[in-house]
């Protein structure tokens, strides 16, 4: 761990049941980058940020957070945008972002209001900022679920696959605001089984069976196949390879 790293995740295992889900893993994120977790179904992404995000105890191991653990008074200095958008469908948009604003500790006022409306137009739904959530559609939901997660404007944010669903514009348009976010010093986790979204990533991490079996700028770890006409595909097919074989 490096004094400019945010995340520190230090030997940490998470069984469900007799299921170990997560083992044995460590994995730095400094500050400032879109830092992706990319692997298969069933790798372990969404157990690992729901884990970094404080939702879930290790059974074994230590994550911290700016360099301590993450308890409750400090849960709003992180943003979690779960995979499955958890709004409230019977309030408003502009209802949802309200109270999410309110459980970070955001004191009412002329500032939250105005920030409360940054937000909405920020993922462009202003125009139905008095619609109720079940009126939205999906990918409307799923830009209300991450103004939800960003109303506080945390310096850490964890993205459980932020862009499954989306139209390839909307996904352009995540990708312009992650960049501003990061431009800014913010910490994007993402997580994400399309190489879409790993070729916008700083740096990757990429997961199978609740380990990490490389760590890298895109360009490095294509770089390591030592395959020119390689893409991130063929690097993670790569990485799973060359582990079989050190096991072999
Ligand atoms: N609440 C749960 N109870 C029991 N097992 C679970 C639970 N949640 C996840 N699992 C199991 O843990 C493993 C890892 O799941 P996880 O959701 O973390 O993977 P993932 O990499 O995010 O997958 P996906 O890409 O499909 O979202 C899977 O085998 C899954 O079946």
């Amino acid at each position: 761990m490096t004094a400019n790293d945010v995340v520190s995740v230090n030997n940490v295992s998470f069984k469900y049941g007799h299921l170990k889900v997560i083992d044995e893993l460590s994995l730095d994120i400094p500050k400032g980058q879109a830092f992706g977790l990319l692997g298969p179904n069933g790798a372990g992404k969404t157990t690992l940020i729901r884990l970094m995000s404080g939702l879930l105890q290790p059974d074994q191991g230590a994550i911290r957070i700016v360099g301590e653990p993450l308890t409750r008074q400090r849960s709003s200095i992180i943003g979690y945008m779960p995979q499955t958008p958890s709004v409230y469908q019977e309030l408003s948009v502009r209802q949802n972002v309200e109270f999410f604003a309110k459980i970070y500790g955001m004191i009412e006022g002329p500032r939250r209001k105005s920030r409360v409306d940054e937000v909405i137009k920020i993922v462009d739904l202003w125009e139905k900022r008095d619609t109720s959530a079940h009126e939205l559609s999906g990918g409307m939901r799923q830009r209300l679920s991450l103004a939800c997660a960003i109303v506080h404007n945390p310096p850490i944010i964890f993205l459980d696959e932020p862009t499954v669903g989306l139209d390839p514009e909307l996904r352009v348009h995540f990708w312009d605001y992650f960049r501003k976010l990061t431009a800014a010093g913010h910490t994007l986790i993402i997580s994400s089984h399309t190489m879409d979204d790993a070729t916008h990533c700083d740096c990757l991490a990429f997961l199978r069976g609740g380990k990490v079996i490389a760590r890298g700028s895109p360009c490095d770890l294509i770089i390591a196949t030592s395959d020119p006409k390689a893409n991130l595909e063929d690097a993670f097919l790569y990485f799973i390879r060359k582990g079989a074989e050190n096991h072999a």
